[in-house]
């Protein structure tokens, strides 16, 4: 059939990975990359396709399908994800999970009223991870489940610390408890605290004058991102950053562990490798902007979650093949 016509709103690094992804998936393609940045930057980006700016999108409406918001959870998207609800069907990541509520709410309203459909929070926490989860507590009633990331880049907090005044640019890396992973593991359902599974480190490129000590106060009391967390804040320069943090690598698994009777415990893991997190990430929303795009055609209208998505429209093979190869 016809190719599904993608569009990439934000050129970071989800951005960049969403670049790739669609060049691995022969049934779309890329109409182009739309981006604040003002026009004489744009033919800096090195886009493999076109570069327009924001104001260039209302021309795009009917050649764009789906349309990728790539843009910061933290500030972006709760302002990108609504009014673009309003003109595309969309598919985003946002991950500051404790406004996921209001902000399905924010995007779901003007989705309806434009017959778009709107998938939010998909990638693989807030997403695969996600699905997991709801398996685990499904699957095995009595039992507790545990979420784990890293040693890691988290994209999301890193994003988070560069909206910070006096940040000039900056990671944060997510390191997990190894002696929390074991008792999970063993299978003996600890109840464990968010300050007792992972701590957060950052590395942190001060802007000239920024204050460190009042930088490091508003990274470690942000709510949502590091309230809750034992956080270290290191001052580098630009030079060691770029050498020495210009990786991305993630990963981890949610764990249920349960008891199907008082004979037997039963463990179910998922887990991720990632090697780049933002390619990974923006492989999922590619995934799923197909399955978005199938829904907006079969009239499901609004904001969803990949709880809502059927498995099978996120394949390019139909109902009949993935029967045939892969039940
Ligand atoms: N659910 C999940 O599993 C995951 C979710 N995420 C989410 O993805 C979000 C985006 O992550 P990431 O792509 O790393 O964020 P970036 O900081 O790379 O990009 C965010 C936005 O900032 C702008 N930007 C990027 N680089 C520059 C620059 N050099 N100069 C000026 N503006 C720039 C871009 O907007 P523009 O082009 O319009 O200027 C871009 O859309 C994260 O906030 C996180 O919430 C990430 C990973 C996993
Ligand atoms: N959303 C995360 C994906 C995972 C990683 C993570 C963390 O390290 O806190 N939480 O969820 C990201 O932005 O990378």
């Amino acid at each position: 059939g016809e190719s599904i016509r993608i569009g990439i709103a934000g050129y970071g690094n989800l951005g960049r990975g969403v670049e790739a992804a669609v060049a691995k998936n022969r049934d779309m393609q890329l109409v182009g990359v739309f981006t604040r940045r003002n026009p004489a930057e744009l033919a800096t980006l090195h886009a493999e396709t076109s570069v327009n700016t924001m104001d260039d999108l209302a021309a795009h409406e009917d050649r764009i399908d789906v349309l990728i918001l790539c843009g910061g959870s933290k500030e972006d998207l709760p302002q990108q994800g609504p009014v673009m609800a309003a003109r595309f069907n969309t598919v985003d990541s946002f991950d500051t999970h404790a406004r996921i509520p209001e902000y399905f709410e924010t995007v779901d309203a003007p989705a309806r009223a434009a017959r778009k459909t709107a998938l939010i929070s998909a990638g693989w926490d807030p997403g695969m991870f996600s699905i997991n989860r709801v398996y685990g507590e499904a699957l095995l009633p009595d039992g507790d489940t545990y979420t784990f990331w890293g040693r890691g880049l988290s994209q999301g907090h890193s994003d988070a610390i560069r909206r910070v005044p006096g940040v000039a640019a900056g990671v944060q890396y997510t390191l997990p408890s190894e002696a929390a992973i074991e008792q999970v593991r063993n299978g003996s359902r600890p109840q464990l605290e968010t300050r007792q599974k992972h701590t957060r480190e950052c590395f942190v490129v001060l802007a000239d004058g920024a204050d460190p000590a009042s930088v490091r106060e508003a990274i470690v009391t942000m709510p949502h991102y590091f309230d809750q967390y034992d956080t270290e804040v290191h001052f580098i320069t630009a030079d060691e950053l770029a050498r020495d943090h210009s990786a991305m690598p993630h990963g981890g698994m949610t764990i249920r562990s349960g008891n199907t009777s008082d004979d037997h415990a039963q463990v179910i893991e998922y887990g991720l490798t990632l090697e780049s997190n933002p390619e990974f990430t923006a492989s999922v929303l590619v995934a799923y902007a197909r399955a978005v795009h199938r829904l907006n055609q079969q009239g499901q209208f609004g904001a969803v979650t990949v709880f809502d998505v059927p498995p099978g429209l996120l394949s390019p093979k139909s109902a009949a093949q993935l029967r045939a190869e892969l039940l």
